[in-house]
């Protein structure tokens, strides 16, 4: 068997997929398929670092437009996104995967705080990393946290496993017509206003130079695939 393409990961993790039919939460089944699938990327020797998203529960915005005080609705997300962190450490501890969740806001009796050099290390030993509340910072996503951290332990690559199956000209929910690039750069994801990541997130991996894959994360054994060097999805680079 060929060595793996990338041999440290940072998946980024739809919260939304989390919650899978249900339409709010986190489905357990789906859970277990995910840790399941990150047991196996880890048993091929791939260090795996986890930013969980929080769509599943709370956004910031959608507090906002309801009325809620911006930055006050962005910390219940980042709140969300913890629960995540958990349910997934759970989820991957129940597949025998050591894993340890790190928060970029403080609740040590729930979780490890943030810290870069701890992270790495933790990763070197095998374990798995699962980033929590985002950057810490009102205002921003956890496609931007991702962006951050992968820079921050040095990943290979960005992984952004959600519900559609990679960058299309248009959002394909709503036009149908819009086709599906295997190939594109940071810029044209900018110039051309395409939403599926942010564009904080998008500049800071053009400003490093870090690749983004984008997947569907309901097709089992994508991410496994993408690291051996399989394309998937959508491939983002200079
Ligand atoms: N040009 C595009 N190509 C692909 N997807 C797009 C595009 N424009 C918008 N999207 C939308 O981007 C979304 C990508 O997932 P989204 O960023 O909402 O979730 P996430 O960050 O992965 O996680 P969470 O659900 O936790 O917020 C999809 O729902 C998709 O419909
Ligand atoms: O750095 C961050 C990351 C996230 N938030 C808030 O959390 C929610 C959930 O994150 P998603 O990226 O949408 O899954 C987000 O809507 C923000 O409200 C944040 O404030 N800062």
């Amino acid at each position: 068997m060929s060595p793996p393409a990338y041999s440290r990961v940072l998946l980024k993790l739809s919260g939304e997929a989390l919650m899978g039919d249900q339409g709010y939460g986190v489905d357990p089944a789906v859970v277990t398929r995910i840790a399941d699938e990150v047991a196996e990327i880890r048993d091929i020797g791939v260090q795996v670092a986890i930013v969980i998203g929080g769509g599943n529960i709370f956004r910031g915005m959608a507090g906002s437009a309801r009325g809620m005080d911006r930055a006050t609705a962005d910390y219940m997300g980042m709140l969300a996104t913890v629960m995540n962190g958990l349910a997934l450490q759970d989820g991957l501890e129940h597949h025998g995967v050591p894993t340890r969740v790190l928060t970029a806001i403080e609740m040590r009796s729930v979780a490890e705080p943030f810290i870069r050099r701890r992270a790495i290390r933790h990763l070197e030993k095998g374990r798995v990393v699962v980033f929590a509340a985002g950057t810490g910072n009102p205002y921003f996503t956890t496609d931007t946290a991702a962006a951050l951290r992968a820079m921050e332990v040095k990943a290979d690559v960005i992984l952004k496993a959600t519900k559609v199956d990679g960058i299309y000209t248009a959002d394909p929910k709503q036009d149908p017509s819009a086709t599906r690039y295997d190939r594109i750069t940071y810029l044209q994801v900018l110039e051309q206003g395409l939403k599926v990541m942010d564009a904080t997130a998008i500049s800071l991996c053009m400003d490093n130079k870090m690749p983004i894959v984008v997947l569907d994360l309901n097709e089992r054994g994508n991410m496994r695939r993408a690291i051996m060097g399989e394309h998937v999805g959508s491939l983002v680079t200079v």
